[in-house]
């Protein structure tokens, strides 16, 4: 099924993405795009999987996305070379266990650059404390195999944290090694390698820019840190509380004093913007203070709302990140009216798949 992942295919698969977006966006007038290669195998630091259970016998499986069929997977050569070991680790150890084994339908792993694993185990059971303590011996016999590992389980209602229920990353961008918190369950990127390589790209891009720069859905402060040098002050927003409380420790282990990162959705913070609606999570912030030139957004999948687009219309300077070039196009399509792309940059995140992520660097025409 990854016979195609190999080395020798990587550089063809990657103009085949080059191609195909140069030609989504030929009706744009764009720079040369800028490339960013990954490594060709193992550069995915999480990956999920269902199992089979089989008799006494138990598989990690996958589904074929055409055929809708399942197949039998024993290594993810995509995966980091952690995962993989861990994959054979879990399932050798846990066959025999029946505690451990029955009713597990999921397992989710989480691994990192700095060599650290979570792993999530989904019971269709309650979680008693025989699991626990057969789950605590099961972790231990893990990290003198492993390295470091946690683990984590869930059933319905029900989240069991052994000792921590994150792992601590550390990325390296221009010869600074930044720490990040990334917790389960919560929105990381997927390729670390390419990540240092989209750090680095912003940096590079917003270089003696000075002033303020304003983030919509920041994360875990992925952006907001790295970037956090080349601005007076930097303004975070974000949805998810758990990214936020992640990003909140990231600044301090970073030992960044110019950042604050408030929790509330774009949409919210577009009307905040326009004076429609006040919220008191943005009491602490005299949003008038800020230099409102430069812009940072890196939406999920749908891109950029009507009115979260037209706020960031207003900016001087927009860096757009986009995980989807369908809704990047459609918005490029409003932004082009009153911005011109300066740097359009292809980040090989996902080789091997369909999905491209894209960086834009816009600035607004003088008329
Ligand atoms: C593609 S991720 C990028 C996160 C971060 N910039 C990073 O590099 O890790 C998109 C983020 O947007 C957040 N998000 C989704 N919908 C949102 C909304 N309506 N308003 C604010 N944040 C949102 C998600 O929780 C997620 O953290």
């Amino acid at each position: 099924m990854f016979s195609h992942v190999t080395p020798e295919n990587y550089e063809p698969q990657l103009e085949e993405k080059r191609i195909s977006m140069e030609t989504l966006f030929a009706e744009f007038d764009l720079p040369k795009t800028e490339i960013f290669r990954s490594e060709p195998q193992n550069y995915r630091l999480r990956a999920e999987f269902r199992l089979w259970h089989e008799g006494d016998d138990l598989f990690f499986i996958m589904f074929n996305k055409e055929t809708k069929e399942k197949f039998k997977v024993e290594s993810f050569p995509v995966a980091s070379k952690l995962i993989n070991r861990a994959m054979q680790v879990l399932l050798n150890d846990i066959r025999d266990k029946k505690v451990l084994r029955e009713r597990l339908f999921q397992v989710d792993f989480l691994s990192t650059k700095s060599g650290e694993l979570l792993i999530s185990m989904l019971y269709h059971k309650p979680l008693d404390d025989e699991w626990q303590n057969q789950t605590m011996a099961l972790r231990d016999r893990l990290n003198t195999q492993l390295g470091k590992v946690d683990i984590v389980g869930r059933a319905r209602k029900q989240k069991v944290i052994l000792d921590r229920d994150f792992v601590d990353e550390v990325l390296h961008v221009d010869g600074q090694a930044l720490k990040y918190q990334q917790v389960e369950n919560s929105f990381t990127q997927p390729n670390g390698g390419v990540n240092e390589h989209m750090l680095s790209w912003a940096k590079s891009v917003t270089q003696n820019l000075q002033g303020d720069l304003i983030e919509l859905y920041c994360g875990n402060g992925n952006f907001s840190i790295a970037l956090a040098d080349n601005f007076t002050r930097v303004l975070g927003t974000e949805i998810s509380k758990t990214s936020v409380n992640s990003a909140q420790l990231n600044i301090a282990s970073n030992n960044k004093d110019n950042i604050k990162i408030v929790r509330i959705s774009s949409e919210e913070f577009s009307q905040a913007m326009n004076g429609e609606r006040t919220f008191r999570r943005l009491a602490d912030i005299d949003l008038t203070d800020y230099n409102y030139e430069t812009v940072l957004v890196d939406p999920p999948r749908a891109g950029l709302d009507d009115d979260s687009l037209e706020l960031v219309s207003r900016f001087e300077r927009i860096v757009y990140i986009s995980c989807n070039p369908n809704t990047l196009k459609d918005n490029l399509k409003t932004l082009s009216k009153t911005h011109e792309v300066k740097n359009f940059a292809l980040f090989d995140q996902f080789p091997f798949t369909d999905h491209i992520e894209t960086g834009v660097y816009l600035i607004k025409k003088t008329n």
